[in-house]
């Protein structure tokens, strides 16, 4: 459960008199997310997420995440808006964390994500690299191939303790990317984890976005690319485990491209920036698995579930692989 650090209820009342929201009435802790501290508050006033910073995420990057979903939400983007203290600063500090008040969003994310699913990430993907244009803040994706470098560098020696050869394979992989990896598409604002936990629905309509803590400057095509991973193959249980569902990636692409056409180069880099954005999360998966502490409540994400995603990649010869 990612509830890392625990709050006092002197430390909270004192944190929740800053703000024009009320007397709390309930703070509890959130079981899911692996990266922070998660409480939903209830006060008189209303419903809130209280969010503490934990290990991954900078400080210094926190201006970048809280403006970004000020931007996004100004701009009619379902997606958290930090509240402000009635000093004017959304981004305060509790328990010797950075930590914020973020707008409550209904919703629930979908355990099984369907084509229709698929098809309004498109879209609101799409909606959120528009909505995101003039953004005027920059973040360098530290998680694009020097990031990988350095993950591959840290964990390449004991990699073959998940799998054997899995060393080679991500060592390759990397040399591969990194000389042929695109330079001149299209760059913007990114999510960069739009995975099915970060996006609610409200029966079968799309309802919010949450969770921009990976979000950063970067090609807008590989923030499909993620989507494409994260969204279209078969969960691992079940009669297709595993398998790239190539029907909802048409559709996904199709929602994109309602609102965003993309350009020929980006069709045709989409099967590289797929092989990458596998390569990052079975890397940092890899990363957690063999650095998690025993014993830690945070079970870690299975890293070989995105090495076969990056097989399937590696064998797409076109854009078609993805039913275009
Ligand atoms: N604004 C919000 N409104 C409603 N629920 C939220 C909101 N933000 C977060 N949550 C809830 O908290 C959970 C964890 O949030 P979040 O995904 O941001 O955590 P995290 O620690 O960054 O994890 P991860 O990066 O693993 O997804 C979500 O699954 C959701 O249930
Ligand atoms: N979405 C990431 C974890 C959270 O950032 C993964 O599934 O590996």
């Amino acid at each position: 459960m990612a509830v890392y650090t625990e709050v006092p209820d002197g430390e909270l009342a004192a944190f929740i008199a800053a703000y024009d929201i009320g007397d709390v009435v309930s703070c509890k802790g959130i079981a899911e997310g692996v990266e922070n501290s998660n409480y939903i508050l209830h006060t008189t006033g209303g419903s809130y997420i209280l969010t503490l910073y934990e290990k991954r995420v900078h400080k210094e990057d926190l201006p970048f995440f809280l403006g970004l979903m000020e931007h996004l939400a100004e701009k009619g983007l379902n997606c958290p808006t930090p509240i402000k203290a009635r000093d004017g600063v959304a981004l305060r500090e509790l328990c010797g964390r950075p930590a914020a008040l973020i707008s409550f969003l209904e919703g629930m994310w979908p355990r099984r994500p369907t084509e229709k699913h698929c098809q309004q990430v498109g879209v609101a993907l799409a909606d959120l690299h528009l909505k995101g244009a003039d953004f005027p803040m920059q973040r360098p994706n530290n998680l694009s191939v020097e990031g990988w470098r350095l993950l591959v560098a840290s964990t390449k020696d004991r990699a073959d303790e998940v799998k054997p050869g899995l060393g080679q394979v991500i060592t390759a992989e990397l040399d591969h990317l990194a000389g042929n990896w695109p330079t001149g598409l299209a760059r913007g604002v990114i999510h960069a984890d739009l995975f099915p936990d970060n996006v609610f629905f409200i029966g079968e309509r799309l309802s919010g976005l949450i969770d921009f803590y990976f979000a950063c400057t970067d090609f807008l095509a590989y923030d499909l690319a993620i989507c494409l991973n994260a969204w279209c193959f078969e969960a691992a249980s079940g009669g297709r485990a595993g398998e790239f569902n190539v029907t909802k990636a048409r559709l996904m692409i199709e929602g994109y491209r309602r609102l965003r056409p993309l350009s020929d180069d980006e069709l045709a880099a989409l099967p590289l920036l797929a092989r990458g954005s596998a390569l990052r999360f079975l890397l940092t998966r890899l990363y957690d698995w063999l650095n998690h502490p025993p014993g830690a409540f945070v079970q870690p994400k299975d890293p070989l579930e995105y090495l076969k995603k990056l097989t399937f990649h590696q064998q797409a010869r076109s854009v078609a692989a993805y039913g275009l």
